[in-house]
């Protein structure tokens, strides 16, 4: 059987349509087919053949252009044409792929509309609308009314990105603006993902205070009302009461902490704590946790990599999120994070824009207590929060400031956590107008409605700056800030100068042209300059300092009488003394005489005696 005899049989009953055995479009197609000659039949053959590998290797180009494909289509007798599938398919991938790249761009420019940026491979679209997550991520409705009722009437820029991205499960590092709603971002995905309770914890929260820890607590149990789910913060640690904190964590699905509290209680010997079940480890102001010297920062990671190694799950899950960026963080997430997605709001490390900054040159420590009075005086709009470097001065300033009249209280390390929770109560529902605090407070803490940030000791960085400047200005409302500053402040004055002017502010020129001693400024970042004392009052003393001057003052003055007396004492010893001595003299004197009277007298008898000689 030669070649013709094979055409023959593989094309009996077929009719050949348009160009493909070189009939043009125009040409009518021959009803039947008329058998060609032998050598004809070899050479059209193998332009069939070649037509179709052509078509086969630029799939797109063909396809584009139409006719050449077309070439390749063999209808059957009964209508059915081959090669169409194959046509079809192709187009309908490449009308995906554009769609595909269309959806892209879309993406693009809604994330750069609200200043989101992403890094990471498969970033799941930016969510638009809260009730998007019900049809797209099967998130149960009373979740999302949840979230409308807290007044939540669209998502942040955070929530948009972050939401999605937990949702199908990935690892983040979200970065964004201080009191852009981060909190939420991280609990609403955590909610779903966890369903119903269960028992023994399944998330993780970890955070630099028991403050902050406190208030992502409240917010969980609002978020979580139409669930059962339970949750607990790990408190208190009394050994008395670790027993009872053991069976509470037991019992919970989201357990919230600072790393020291949760390592301190695995590292008990009467504790049984499994964190096996752990699906999400959130960690929340994660630059925070790992600032600090490198024995603090190795402190945080020693304990991470403790926590870590209990939550045993395969499917455990890390999300971090922060207002700032710091290296030390970015590193540790490319290290340990697979399939990581970096998400950004904004300008990395620039404070909010919602808060209006002024920088105050006050001169001295006197010039900032005047200037502070001088606010007082103008009127300040409450609530307000003041920032001082160190307790002791946060204990001076409130000294100082009580006996102004003003409604001020006062929050630091040294008082109770029964006084720092009933301030922190207090100053939320308004009954302290200004809070004095330190750093303590400055991460984190969501005072709703805070007006204004008074930086009454300038900040040790940058990054300190933004987090106590985004205590005002949240939840998209404005506020201000206030920053003193002194001779002995100018070491810093650059960089804070230059977060203002990167969030819209006002600064004078000469500030971003000082020269920064980088020796000086990590002198500060470790230790807080020393300051004069805050006090303008002649302190007026209390009960204790009373009894305590009054116990000085009787020792003083049974030392006075010791010294009198013992000063009489050496008076007397003195004309003692001088008496002796003169005693002495007399005696010597005495002596002389009585050795010259008898001298005389014995001179005067062997005078006697030589007159009766002769
Ligand atoms: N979608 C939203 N719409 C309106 N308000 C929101 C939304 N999400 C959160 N909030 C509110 O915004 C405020 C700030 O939220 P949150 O404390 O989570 O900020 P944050 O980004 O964690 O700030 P920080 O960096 O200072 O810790 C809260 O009072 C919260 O109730």
């Amino acid at each position: 059987m030669d070649a013709y005899d094979i055409f023959k049989k593989l094309t009996k009953g077929l009719t050949f349509k348009h160009r493909v055995l070189g009939i043009k479009n125009n040409e009518q197609p021959s009803k039947s087919l008329e058998v060609p000659k032998k050598e004809e039949i070899k050479v059209k053959t193998e332009e069939f053949i070649k037509d179709e590998s052509d078509c086969s290797n630029n799939s797109d180009i063909s396809e584009s252009e139409g006719s050449d494909s077309e070439n390749a289509d063999i209808q059957l007798v009964d209508g059915v044409i081959i090669g169409e599938k194959k046509r079809k398919k192709k187009k309908k991938e490449k009308t995906e792929d554009l769609q595909k790249k269309l959806d892209l761009e879309e993406q693009n420019r809604f994330r750069n509309e609200h200043g989101i940026k992403v890094v990471g491979r498969h970033v799941p679209p930016a969510l638009k609308q809260f009730s998007d997550l019900m049809p797209l991520y099967n998130v149960s409705p009373s979740l999302v009314d949840i979230v409308i009722q807290c007044g939540y009437t669209e998502p942040t820029p955070v929530q948009r990105q972050t939401l999605p991205c937990m949702l199908e499960d990935r690892q983040i590092l979200a970065c964004a603006p201080t009191g852009s709603g981060k909190t939420a971002a991280f609990l609403l995905p955590i909610l779903h993902t966890l369903g119903a309770p269960q028992g023994g914890p399944r998330v993780l929260i970890l955070c630099p205070t028991r403050e902050l820890a406190h208030q992502i607590y409240r917010e969980a149990l609002r978020l979580s009302a139409s669930t059962e789910l339970r949750c607990s913060v790990v408190r208190n640690l009394k050994e008395s009461k670790v027993k009872e904190r053991e069976a509470t964590i037991r019992k919970s699905d989201i357990v919230i902490s600072t790393p020291n509290r949760l390592c301190y209680l695995l590292n008990q010997d009467n504790v049984n704590i499994t964190l096996d079940k752990v699906r999400w480890l959130i960690i929340d102001e994660a630059d925070k946790l790992f600032e600090g010297s490198a024995e603090q920062a190795s402190d945080f990671r020693q304990q991470l990599d403790q926590i870590m190694s209990c939550c045993g799950s395969k499917q455990r899950r890390v999300a971090m999120f922060s207002a700032t960026h710091t290296p030390a963080v970015a590193k540790w997430t490319r290290h340990n994070l697979r399939g990581l997605i970096n998400i950004t709001v904004g300008q990395r490390n620039a404070a909010t824009n919602l808060v209006d900054q002024e920088l105050l040159f006050c001169g001295n420590e006197n010039g900032k207590l005047v200037a502070f009075r001088q606010l007082v005086q103008k009127g300040l709009k409450p609530p307000v929060l003041v920032f001082v470097q160190s307790k002791d001065r946060a204990k001076q300033l409130f000294k100082e400031l009580i006996y102004d009249g003003i409604n001020v209280d006062v929050i630091h390390a040294d008082r109770t956590q029964a006084q720092r929770d009933n301030v922190v109560r207090s100053f939320r529902v308004g009954r302290i107008w200004i809070l004095i605090c330190t750093e303590l407070m400055g991460r984190g803490i969501d005072f709703r409605g805070v007006n204004l940030v008074i930086n009454y000791d300038f900040p040790p960085s940058a990054i300190a700056y933004i987090h106590r400047v985004g205590r005002a200005g949240r939840a998209g409302q404005r506020g201000r800030a206030i920053t003193f500053f002194t001779q002995d402040d100018v070491v810093n004055l650059r960089s804070i100068a230059s977060v203002m002017k990167q969030s819209g502010c006002v600064v004078p020129e000469y500030m971003l042209k000082l020269k920064q001693d980088p020796n000086k400024r990590k002198k500060l970042m470790k230790k807080a300059p020393r300051r004069d004392k805050i006090s303008t009052l002649l302190e007026k003393p209390s009960k204790r300092k009373l009894e305590s001057d009054k116990e000085t003052e009787q020792t003083e003055k049974s030392k006075d009488a010791v010294a009198v007396k013992s000063s009489e004492a050496s008076k007397l010893r003195k004309i003692n003394n001088v008496q002796r001595n003169k005693n002495k003299t007399n005696q010597k004197k005495n002596i002389n005489k009585s050795n010259n009277s008898k001298k005389r007298k014995k001179k005067v008898v062997a005078d006697k005696v030589k007159k009766v000689k002769k």
